[in-house]
C-alpha cells in the first residue's frame, strides 16, 4: 500500500538525511523503524506526508505518488494518514472530545470547522474511539488536565477518526514511563490489527520495537542496514545500526520486559 522509491532528501544545510530509501509496506503491517539519533527516522516519516519536501524520489500511496501532488490533492490524500506525535501535539485549552474532532478538520467544510460544529457522526465516532482507550469519562476535561499516557491515548483518537489507511507515529512513548510506553504500543498495535491499519512507529527503544512489531527497519546514516523480524536483531545487527556497545543488557533487558509483560 505505501512504496518509497529511492527518497532522498538533502537539508539545505546540505545535510543528506535520507539517501535512496527503498521499502515496500503492506497493508495493515505495522514496522518499527529504529536507528541511532540523526539515523534519519524523523525525516523519513515526515518525507512520507510531505510535512518535510523530499529532494527526490517518489512516495507511492497505492497508485499516487505524493511527492508529485498539489497543494489540494496533497490535503486530500493527507487524510488517508494519521499521524501520532511525541509531544501529543494537543490544543491544551480545548476539551479531549474537541481534540478529537480536530482530527476531522481535514473533512468538514471552512465554515463548519471555524464554528467547529461537527456532524453527529463524527461525535458518535469520537465517543466511540474514546472508550476504546478507556477515556470515555474524560471527554470533557481540558487536555491540560491530563497524564502524558491520556494525552497521547487522545493523540491516537485524533489520528483514528480520521479513518486512515496508515498511521505515522512518531516517537509515541518518548515523554512516558516505561511501563505506559508499553500500554500505548500494545494500544496503537492492538488498534492496528483491528482495523487493518498499516504504520510506521518511529522508536528509539529497541526492546519496546521488539515487544510489539513483527517487522523492524534499522536506518543508520539515511540508509537501510536492518529490514527482518525483531529475533534478528543480534548483538552484531544492532552493532551495525548504532554502533559498538553493549547489546546483551537490551537483550536481556528485553527478557525481563517478557517477564513483566507476563505479570501485567
Ligand atoms: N530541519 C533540518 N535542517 C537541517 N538538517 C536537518 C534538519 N532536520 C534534520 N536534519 C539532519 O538530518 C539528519 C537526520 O535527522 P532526523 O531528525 O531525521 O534523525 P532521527 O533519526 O529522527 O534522529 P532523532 O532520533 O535524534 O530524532 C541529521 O543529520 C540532522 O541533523
Amino acid at each position: 500500500m505505501l512504496r518509497l522509491d529511492a527518497l532522498t532528501k538533502t537539508y539545505k544545510t546540505g545535510d543528506q538525511a535520507l539517501k535512496a530509501v527503498t521499502l515496500a509496506v503492506p497493508s495493515g503491517q505495522v514496522l518499527a523503524l529504529i536507528g541511532p539519533s540523526g539515523a534519519g527516522k524523523s525525516t523519513l516519516i515526515r518525507c512520507i506526508n510531505r510535512l518535510v519536501e523530499p529532494s527526490s524520489g517518489a512516495v507511492m500511496l497505492g497508485d499516487v505518488d505524493l511527492t508529485k501532488l498539489g497543494a489540494g490533492a496533497l490535503r486530500r490524500e493527507r487524510r488517508r494518514m494519521g499521524m501520532i506525535f511525541q509531544e501529543y501535539a494537543l490544543v491544551e485549552r480545548l476539551t479531549v472530545m474537541e481534540n478529537v474532532l480536530s482530527g476531522r478538520l481535514g473533512y468538514v467544510g471552512f465554515w463548519r470547522s471555524l464554528t467547529r460544529r461537527f456532524p453527529q457522526s463524527d461525535v458518535d465516532e469520537a465517543f466511540r474511539l474514546l472508550d476504546r482507550v478507556g477515556l470515555l469519562h474524560m471527554a470533557d476535561k481540558r487536555a491540560d488536565e491530563l497524564s502524558g499516557g491520556q494525552r497521547q491515548r487522545v493523540g491516537i483518537c485524533r489520528a483514528l477518526i480520521q479513518n486512515p489507511a496508515l498511521l505515522l507515529v512518531d516517537e509515541p512513548t518518548a515523554s512516558l514511563d516505561p511501563k505506559t510506553s508499553r500500554q500505548i504500543m500494545r494500544l496503537i498495535c492492538e488498534l492496528c490489527a483491528e482495523r487493518g491499519l498499516a504504520a510506521i512507529i518511529n522508536i528509539h527503544d529497541v526492546a519496546l520495537a521488539q515487544m510489539f512489531v513483527a517487522r523492524v527497519i534499522g536506518l543508520r546514516l539515511g540508509e537501510v542496514v536492518f529490514d527482518g523480524p525483531p529475533d534478528g536483531l543480534t548483538p552484531d545487527r544492532l552493532t551495525e545500526i548504532y554502533g559498538e556497545e553493549d547489546w546483551e543488557a537490551t537483550i536481556d533487558a528485553l527478557d525481563e520486559e517478557d517477564e513483566i509483560e507476563a505479570a501485567e
